[in-house]
């Protein structure tokens, strides 16, 4: 069973420190782990440095990985296409980043349908990337970062383009992918309510460090809110019994 934990990670541009010292509890297969700070509070930085794309201090420790770090997969906020190609070649060719050769197995094939089936854009199989929408983009970009078969999900406001529905239906999908399939899933988001709703564990980012980490119940408080994202906030339970944060201004 994988397991991830970040020991003092830090980040850096060129001489310019965005990240430092960020450190967490050890996270196991099955978790979802909600990444979630102002804007520029360094979530994008932490995800490239341990998805190996950014340099800098502190230990990324992956233990029980079948792919060691291949198997840390980050999905990018910018979700632009440029590449001319269809959506199911570009699926494709995520896939085939981890294996050798371009031959195109039937399983290939095949595991590409579920995946475009799962995320409800089987319909757009054979739409050029170029000539489809913001949400249709992020939606493939989601089958993109899945087809490369991860371990550990690094999903960069995976919902931020995306109509209400098709945000649960994602936010459905990738809790039970995270069970089902024992991945870890950290999902950067701005809507706190999907973080309390879909999330085990919160890691609060802000001013490059961490400065909360827990169980969601146990973070996501009116204390937090107010001294992170300086608003006036309430967290109730509904009918339903769910918690929901209510905003009543700025702080
Ligand atoms: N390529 C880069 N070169 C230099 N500085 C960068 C680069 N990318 C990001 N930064 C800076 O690093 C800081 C953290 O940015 P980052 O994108 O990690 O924030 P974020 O928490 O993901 O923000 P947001 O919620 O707005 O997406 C910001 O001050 C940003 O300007």
């Amino acid at each position: 069973m994988v397991t991830l934990q970040l020991q003092g990670v830090g980040a850096h541009y060129g001489s310019r420190t965005v990240l430092a010292n960020v450190n967490t509890p050890v996270f196991h297969a099955g978790q979802v782990v909600a990444v979630i700070g102002p804007n520029a509070a360094g979530k994008s930085t932490l995800f490239k440095r341990v998805a190996g794309m950014l340099k800098g201090p502190g230990q990324i420790v992956l233990q029980g990985s079948r792919k060691g770090l291949e198997g840390i997969c980050y999905m990018p906020q910018d979700i632009s296409a440029t590449a001319r190609l269809t959506v199911v070649e570009s699926i494709l060719l995520a896939a085939k980043q981890q294996h050798q050769g371009w031959a195109v197995s039937d399983a290939e094939l095949a595991q590409v349908d579920a995946i475009t089936v799962s995320l409800g854009i089987a319909d757009l199989a054979f739409r050029n990337l170029g000539e489809l929408s913001g949400g249709q983009r992020q939606l493939v970009s989601i089958a993109q970062t899945l087809a490369r078969d991860p371990e550990i999900l690094l999903m960069d406001e995976p919902t931020s383009a995306l109509d209400l529905h098709r945000q649960i239906q994602v936010l459905d999908f990738m809790r039970s992918l995270a069970q089902e399939r024992g991945l870890i899933v950290f999902i950067a988001l701005h809507d706190i309510n999907q973080a309390l709703r879909y999330c085990d564990h919160a890691l609060v980012i802000a001013n490059g460090q961490a400065q909360h980490s827990g169980p969601c119940e146990q973070v996501i408080t009116a204390a937090m809110l107010r001294d992170v994202y300086r608003i006036r906030a309430r967290i109730e339970s509904c009918s339903a019994g769910t918690r929901h944060v209510i905003v009543d201004g700025v702080a």
